[in-house]
């Protein structure tokens, strides 16, 4: 990647929100929290449609679709979560993997043209993504989640910090029980973004919540 081009992509991770219609009530709230989440200043959005009550078959792809479409509309990158072909058949931005996603060597070579996303817990598995052409590191769970069943112990903001001692140069984007309360503290650490679920899915208004953050994030920016 080119440096501008990476440093757009800081720019455009900076409030990753995450989310299926499992974080949600309806489908229909699914879309409503969406655009609400995006009119308040999300940046960038990745359809997570994972777990025992999320949508299958076409249904799944047709809300895939609308999502990018409300994204698109609204000038929002549009990630699709582990699911490579859902990522193809929707035309996607990019796709964001973890480390039990599968050989990030051939998934690289899927998703040429594409951005892709790795989930890195330790300073290993951050240089492994970097040797395999990452795009950006999903770095967590920053903090306690409720979020993710099989979520890791939390590392802290200790360990983006880290990443950054060992010139782990790509955009990181801290994730994990990310609040409020807590963000300017993972921007401050030198984070390009934070990515949420339940900070923006789990409230009364996600314009409301995510325009705060938004600010938070851009004010926390110009202090690093
Ligand atoms: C931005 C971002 N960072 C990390 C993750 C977690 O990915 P993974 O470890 O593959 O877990 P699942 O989300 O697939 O359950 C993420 N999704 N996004
Ligand atoms: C999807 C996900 N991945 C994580 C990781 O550590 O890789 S933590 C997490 C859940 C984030 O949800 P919330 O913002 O509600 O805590
Ligand atoms: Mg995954």
């Amino acid at each position: 990647m080119r440096t501008s081009a990476i440093k757009d992509l800081k720019q455009q991770l900076s409030l990753y929100f995450v989310a299926g219609t499992m974080n949600c009530d309806s489908p229909e709230a699914f879309e409503r929290i969406l655009l609400q989440a995006i009119q308040g200043g999300v940046t960038a959005f990745q359809f997570r449609e994972k777990g025992a009550k999320s949508l299958r078959g076409e249904k799944r792809l047709e809300i895939a679709n609308r999502a990018k479409q409300i994204c698109r509309e609204h000038g929002v990158l549009f990630i699709v979560n582990d699911d490579l072909e859902l990522m193809k058949s929707v035309d996607a931005d990019g796709l964001h993997v973890g480390q039990k996603d599968g050989d990030l060597k051939t998934i690289r070579e899927a998703t040429k043209g594409k951005i892709l996303g790795v989930s890195a817990h330790t300073l290993a598995e951050a240089e492994d993504a970097v040797s395999k052409g990452a795009d950006y590191i999903g770095v967590g769970p920053i903090y306690q989640t409720a979020s993710k069943e099989d979520a890791e112990e939390p590392v802290g903001v200790a360990r983006i910090k880290e990443f950054l001692m060992n010139h782990i140069n790509l955009p990181l984007v801290g994730i994990g029980g990310i609040t409020i309360k807590n963000v300017s503290e993972v921007i401050l650490a030198g984070a390009d973004g934070a990515a949420v679920i339940s900070a923006l899915s789990g409230v009364d208004s996600p314009e409301e919540a995510s325009r705060k953050m938004s600010k938070i994030i851009q004010s926390a920016k110009r202090d690093v």
